[in-house]
């Protein structure tokens, strides 16, 4: 099968960690020659190969060297759109990016202004006329955010929504922060009918009784990872029926899971009338594109190609859009 050609939705994908090593290179290519930037070369930092980060290395990645280095505008515009033409050119046809709002203080880009400067790229993206991509832009919380910086970007999202932000995340290292103090953000969401997304048990320390009911108590309309769920907990997701947005190959290479590709959760959640969606997280980092993640789930889990169209299409239902999008896909995704 033609992994590349099948059509497929990616509703996961952090807008940092999905920057190509090559296009890295490129930046720090420019900034060196203008003298911006004392970094080393990303191929050194990052070598291409390596995909054995785990949650302890992977974290700092972002906070010591990529956002070093991607923080002016330019950056911020070039990566944007060299994540957005690799989508479109492994046959995505609807993906949902997600993003940090982070201020530039050094490059005068504030909140507000690291929004547009997105949303433009993707509004110049979805408008093409080689187009065969649509694009959300969802605005992430980080669990390391204090209550009024995670307010702040549930209003980023309400003032942005006209222009392409479809919905709000809770993301960053699972390995700290208390969930509970983002109450007042979630129920802000919620009361201005913004779709949520949230990171869900995604490592031990995230996975107490206590934080997934009150994860759920946040309504959440998709949950991502969903790795360490206890039994309680599962048989509310499929009550709910949660969109699931499973990453393979990042719970491999981070050591999330116990094993290999084969003894992923996917095996577990796939019979369960959750729709899944299958998607990358960070293909920058960890290297396996959507269509990638296709031919492992069908290697490994024996789908076969009607079946694998199946799961591309299981989605639908569950993306931040118009009912006049979802039709669209349901007719031109490929049913076999
Ligand atoms: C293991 N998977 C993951 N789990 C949790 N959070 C993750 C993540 N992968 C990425 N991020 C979050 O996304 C940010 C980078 O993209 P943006 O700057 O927002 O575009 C990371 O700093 C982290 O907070």
């Amino acid at each position: 099968m033609d992994f590349k050609a099948l059509p497929k939705i990616e509703l996961h994908a952090h807008l940092s960690g999905s920057i190509s090593r090559d296009c890295l290179h490129e930046i720090w290519l420019r900034k060196r020659e203008q003298g911006q930037t004392t970094l080393v070369d990303p191929l050194v930092e990052m070598p291409s190969g390596k995909f054995d980060y785990d949650l302890e290395t992977f974290f700092p990645l972002f906070s010591r060297y990529i956002y070093n280095l991607c923080n002016d505008k330019e950056s911020l515009i070039y990566s944007t759109n060299s994540v957005l033409q690799d989508f479109q050119a492994d046959g995505v046809v609807y993906l949902e990016l997600r993003t940090t709002p982070r201020a530039m203080p050094s490059a005068g880009l504030s909140k507000e202004g690291y929004v547009e400067t997105v949303l433009k790229c993707i509004a110049d993206s979805n408008n093409a006329p080689n187009s065969s991509m649509t694009t959300g832009l969802i605005l992430s919380i980080d669990r390391r955010n204090d209550v009024d910086t995670a307010i702040a970007v549930v209003d980023l999202a309400i003032q942005y929504r006209d222009q392409g932000v479809v919905g709000i995340d809770l993301c960053g290292d699972p390995c700290v922060g208390d969930v509970s103090i983002f109450e007042p953000a979630f129920t802000k969401a919620k009361a201005n009918k913004l779709p949520i997304t949230i990171h869900f048990a995604e490592a031990p320390f995230s996975s107490t009784e206590v934080e997934l009911r009150k994860l759920l108590e946040y309504q959440p309309d998709r949950i991502g990872h969903v790795i360490n769920v206890p039994a309680d907990i599962k048989e509310e997701i499929v009550k709910r029926k949660l969109g699931l947005e499973l990453c393979l190959s990042c719970n491999v290479h981070a050591k999330m899971i116990t094993g290999s590709y084969g003894d992923h959760h996917f095996g577990w959640w796939k019979d369960t009338g959750c729709p899944i969606t299958l998607c990358t997280d960070d293909v920058g980092v960890f290297g396996s594109t959507v269509s990638m993640e296709y031919a492992l789930i069908a290697e490994h889990f024996g789908l076969d190609r009607k079946e694998i169209c199946e799961l591309a299409k299981s989605g639908i239902d569950t993306i931040f859009a118009s009912e006049e999008v979802k039709q669209k896909l349901r007719e031109t995704m490929w049913s076999s």
